[in-house]
């Protein structure tokens, strides 16, 4: 079935079709690390996780870039204020290369436990210093560039459609400042940063403009023809980048190549992670990490499946409830899975769907092939419908019921249902063959009650109930009420218990 997929940049559903279908160039916007990741960043490598899982399902192998921004971001996106990188050294009194050292590896970890695929490539943006500063001078040698005192700036009047991809009107300053003594325009930004005449940055290095660091958007463009060549398959980023750093790193591919050729074939955004309660903002502080929802009881894969759990176009809103609610979905289904492997006995191809996960990119045809051979006309159906689903510009909120939908269906045998499932899963990422129930119970750090207890709890009030010992049962639930523990009865495959978030 073709895939189709919704360009930021035409506005339009459109059927991809790859540049070189033996292996699809994917380039995804990494993380700034000058804190922890959070949630709502999260949101944005879950969704990338599903499109290069669902590339790779469909049987095409990806280059997949991530790129470590370690130098460059500004506090503001709008090319203004301090490098965050540097703002953050500072407040903590520690080395840039610490700072980016440490939030690297916690960034890689929060990847891990959400199960997603290590790309082919992550790139260091401070790795490629001189590759940025080649591809500043051909901007300068192109005539896109004038120097100011503050260093190197793109003339974006240079390039004809300039922001095409935000749909601003050309006469729109989309919102920019003009605080920068010289710009010729309010959309110009800085391709190479000077440093301040007697302020030494941690970070800098000798370029034809001076000492001084590179901007943030010079990094992608940089790093992703490095890579994936001039022009690509797909490139990926939050909303929030579709406003200004999408739209500087197109109009430097353009002036670098001469062309009208943005740099990628399909720019694709994920809508925002909201929390109501609180600023989604590693720079604002205070926000919601992965590490945080760990410690107080939610495994990791219940965020994953909550992403999934809305279309990566929509916004998606966060609460402790809402994702302690995804948690019970997610042991619901793992019970399920639970039952069906008791029934099914070995299941010697597990071994095939654990090494997928050192793919680095390949297909998943030989996993597949292995897990669908034989699948009887129902099975079959069923995954052709999860096909369809995921081809709908990855509408994952339509091929997760039927996941249940597989689990339920008594006219497949249990071994064959979970091949569909395992199938399934190499999209999905939900890990669903590799964990069980138990493994999902993480006693939040703060409970005053170990996970054993609140089992046999539970078995107790289970037993009371069906002795109508309701004086008991109650006195069972409000011991685990006082502990943290939501009691949730009457589950038919098994009772259940959740950590109270709110
Ligand atoms: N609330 C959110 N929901 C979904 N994606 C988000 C959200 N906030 C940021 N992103 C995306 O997360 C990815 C990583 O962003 P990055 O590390 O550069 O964050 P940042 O801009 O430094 O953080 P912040 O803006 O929160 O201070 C980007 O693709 C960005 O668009
Ligand atoms: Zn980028």
């Amino acid at each position: 079935m073709a895939l189709t997929l919704f360009n930021s940049l035409t506005r339009a559903m459109e059927t991809f079709q790859p540049i070189d279908p033996a292996m699809v160039r994917l380039y995804s916007c990494g993380p700034t690390v000058y804190n922890f990741a959070h949630l709502g960043n999260l949101r944005a490598y879950v969704f990338t996780d599903t499109l290069r899982r669902t590339l790779n399902w469909k049987g095409w192998p990806t280059n997949h870039v991530i790129n470590i921004t370690d130098v460059g971001h500004l506090t503001s996106d709008a090319d203004a204020g301090d490098d965050k990188m540097e703002a953050a050294a500072k407040a903590q009194a520690r080395s840039i290369w610490d700072i980016a050292a440490f939030y690297t590896a916690a960034f890689k970890i929060d990847l891990a436990h959400l199960n997603i695929l290590h790309p082919t490539l992550w790139s260091v943006a401070t790795d490629h210093i001189q590759d940025m500063i080649a591809f500043g001078r051909t901007l300068e040698t192109h005539g896109a560039t004038y120097e100011l005192e503050g260093g190197l700036y793109f003339d974006t009047s240079t390039v004809p459609d300039y922001g095409r991809l935000a749909g601003a009107r050309p006469d729109e300053a989309i919102g920019r400042i003009a605080d920068v003594e010289g710009k010729r325009h309010p959309a110009d930004f800085a391709v190479w940063r000077s440093s301040p005449e007697g302020a030494q940055r941690q970070m800098e290095w000798q370029s034809p403009w001076g000492p001084g660091a590179p901007g943030w958007h010079l990094e992608c463009s940089v790093m992703s023809l490095k890579y994936l060549g001039e022009q690509f398959d797909i490139h990926t980023g939050g909303i929030d980048h579709r406003e200004i750093h999408h739209c500087n790193e197109i109009a430097q591919n353009q002036a670098f190549t001469g062309s009208a050729q943005t740099g990628a074939n399909i720019w694709m955004h994920n809508n925002f992670l909201v929390d109501r309660g609180a600023k989604m903002s590693k720079s604002a502080g205070g926000f919601a990490t992965l590490s945080g929802l760990i410690e107080r009881g939610i495994h990791p894969l219940a965020y994953r499946l909550l992403c999934l759990s809305a279309h990566y176009r929509s916004e998606l809103e966060f609460s402790g409830d809402i994702v302690a609610a995804s948690l019970v979905r997610l042991k619901r289904l793992l019970i399920a899975i639970e039952q069906l492997r008791a029934k099914a006995g070995d299941l010697p191809w597990l071994r095939i769907v654990r090494e997928a996960k050192d793919s680095r990119g390949a297909d998943f045809a030989y996993q597949r092939s292995v897990l669908e051979d034989g699948l009887d006309k129902r099975s079959a159906a069923l995954i052709a419908r999860f096909d369809e689903a995921l081809s709908n510009d990855l509408m994952v909120p339509q091929a997760l019921p039927l996941l249940d939908e597989a689990v339920a269906d008594k006219a497949i045998s249990p071994e064959m249902r979970l091949r569909v499932i395992a199938s399934m899963d190499l999209a999905l990422g939900l890990d669903l063959l590799a964990i069980d129930r138990r493994s999902l119970s993480l006693r939040p750090k703060e409970a005053a009650i170990e996970t054993e207890e609140i089992e046999a709890l539970l078995d107790q009030r289970q037993a009371a109930r069906a002795a109508k010992d309701f004086a008991a049962s109650d006195a069972v639930r409000d011991r685990l009420n006082a502990a943290g523990i939501e009691v949730m009865d009457g589950d038919p495959l098994r009772w259940e218990w959740r950590p109270i978030l709110s």
